[in-house]
């Protein structure tokens, strides 16, 4: 590595949150540290019946952000800035580049029942071939879908699709641009040309010229307009593409040292799979329903959506709305005095995905599967920190099956790792040791990756060793405490007896 200190600034906006963190390198030493100089809820908006992302509030974020580094005095040594998100959302331009309307949150409920008439209209094998996607109904391809049957003329008015990341750093820079590891998300490029794939796009009469043809992750894409740095009274600071796909800058910063590893990015979501150097795209990965998703430098990552700490945040907001206000923490003491596998459900049940009281709807699965009902807070959060536990088993043996490797234990990064619980239980689930670390994955791997296109760091591999050398990682050993082997028995029983994900 070149003997060099650099200073950047990361913006991640995860579904519960975003943050602003200051990173620095030392690029002699080998080590880099950050600074979390600004955090912001990012809470959805209902507007009749739609639900969308309130994306100036979240640009109102971002200047915070700026502005706090300004006033932490980094306004003349960040070297460049850059933004990861969620996946899958998108804001339509119109053609004076103003924004037509609030982006809708994935959660709505415009595209239930598109996926089924796409499949029908596609096929789900051809859809599978072309994409590598694993069939979520939220996937941009079934919302752009769902706007043409429902409001044909928002997409007639629009010039430029942005995703939520390309749309921000427009909005700070002036220009249009669309990033490839979360243009992939879209389920409409092709996972063997990595373009767009403008045979599919037609026969779903969706309008190719909406779509920016994708710029590698690393690309420096313009910097700060005038009018923000008037605004901010700041320098035009540099904009970087990143791996702007949350999950991508999450599994940038696995701080794993040899090639091959399993991974779990633990937030909102819980995505769990391996980094492969093509596409999976057999049978049996789509009989899976895995997914293929473009990572950063011809990487790919194989993986599972699975429903992840969703289910708790839903439970806690619940429970706050009766005004019995209790934090993640609070809640995970509740659910490790609670009595063991009493019941369990599959995260990845459609009913979790935006149920009204998610509570109820636990206690509904386990009426409707037969088994003991969780009455207390605590039963309740047992029942899902341990049913995400053995859903990770499950995904991880099958992301085994399909690489055909054999992974000697878990990679966990992402806030997640907070709750120790869920880290020790998914341990037990395995059989085999959890690594977890670092908590701010997806904000680490935005910062590594800004470093390696400002020529600090060479490659992936020294990048990971950076995070590696820098952060705590905490080994979490399987406990002989309970039978979690007869657990999985019973889970996959009750997996099987409800839709089978
Ligand atoms: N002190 C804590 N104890 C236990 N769990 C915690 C704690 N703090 C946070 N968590 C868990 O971490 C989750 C948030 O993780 P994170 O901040 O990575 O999510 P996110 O970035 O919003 O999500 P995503 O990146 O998946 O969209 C919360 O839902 C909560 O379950
Ligand atoms: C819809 C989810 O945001 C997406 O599939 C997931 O990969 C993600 O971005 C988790 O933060």
């Amino acid at each position: 590595m070149v003997s060099k200190l650099s200073t950047a600034l990361a913006f991640d906006l995860g579904a519960s949150s975003g943050r602003a963190i200051i990173g620095k390198l030392d690029s002699e030493a080998g080590q880099m540290t950050i600074e979390e100089i600004h955090r912001f809820p990012n809470d959805p908006v209902k507007v009749g019946d739609r639900l969308h992302w309130d994306i100036l509030r979240l640009l109102h974020e971002i200047k915070q952000g700026i502005l706090s580094a300004k006033h932490l005095g980094y306004a003349d040594q960040i070297e460049s800035l850059a933004i990861d998100s969620w996946a899958v959302d998108f804001g339509l331009l119109a053609p004076g580049g103003e924004l037509l309307g609030n982006p809708y949150h994935y959660r709505d409920h415009q595209t239930d029942g598109v996926m089924d008439r796409v499949i029908a209209s596609i096929g789900q094998a051809k859809l599978y071939a072309k994409t590598g996607l694993q069939f979520l109904q939220f996937n941009t391809i079934y919302q752009l879908c769902a706007i043409k049957e429902r409001n044909p003329q928002l997409l007639n008015q629009a010039d430029v699709l942005l995703m939520i990341p390309d749309l921000l750093r427009y909005f700070l820079t002036g220009e249009k641009h669309s990033e490839f590891t979360n243009a992939t998300t879209t389920q409409l490029i092709n996972a063997t040309t990595h373009i767009w794939d403008a045979e599919l796009l037609e026969q779903l009469g969706l309008p190719v010229n909406l779509l920016l043809p994708p710029v590698p992750s690393g690309t420096r894409v313009g910097a700060l307009t005038a009018s923000i740095c008037a605004e901010l009274d700041v320098p035009a600071l540099p904009v970087i593409a990143v791996g702007e796909h949350d999950t991508a800058s999450a599994v940038v910063a696995v701080p794993a040292l040899q090639e091959d590893f399993a991974f779990l990015s633990c937030g909102t979501w819980s995505l769990l799979g391996s980094e492969t150097l093509q596409p999976i795209l057999s049978e049996q990965a789509l009989a899976w329903n895995f997914t293929n998703e473009g990572g950063v430098y011809g990487t790919n990552r194989l993986l599972k959506n699975i429903m992840g700490l969703w289910l708790i945040q839903e439970c806690k907001r619940a429970w706050d709305k009766d005004g019995e206000v209790l934090s993640f923490a609070e809640l995970v003491k509740l659910a490790e005095l609670a009595p063991p596998f009493k019941s369990f459900i599959d995260p990845d049940d459609d009913q979790f995905l935006s149920p009204d009281h998610m509570p109820k709807q636990i206690q509904q699965y386990c009426r409707d599967t037969q088994q003991a009902v969780p009455q207390t807070k605590g039963e309740l959060i047992r029942c899902v920190l341990e049913s995400l536990a053995l859903k990770y088993r499950l995904v991880l043996e099958r992301t085994e099956q399909l690489t055909g490797k054999t992974y000697t234990g878990l990679h966990i990064v992402g806030g997640g790792i907070q709750n120790e619980l869920l880290c020790q239980f998914t341990s037990n689930a395995i059989g085999r040791e959890v690594w977890a670390g670092p908590v701010e994955g997806s904000a680490l791997g935005n910062l590594v990756v800004q470093w390696i296109a400002l020529g600090y760091i060479p490659n992936l591999s020294e990048a990971r060793r950076l995070i590696r050398n820098s952060f705590p990682v905490k080994t979490y050993s399987p406990s002989e405490e309970r039978d979690w082997g007869e657990a999985y028995e019973a889970f996959q029983q009750v997996v099987s007896r409800s839709i089978v994900k």
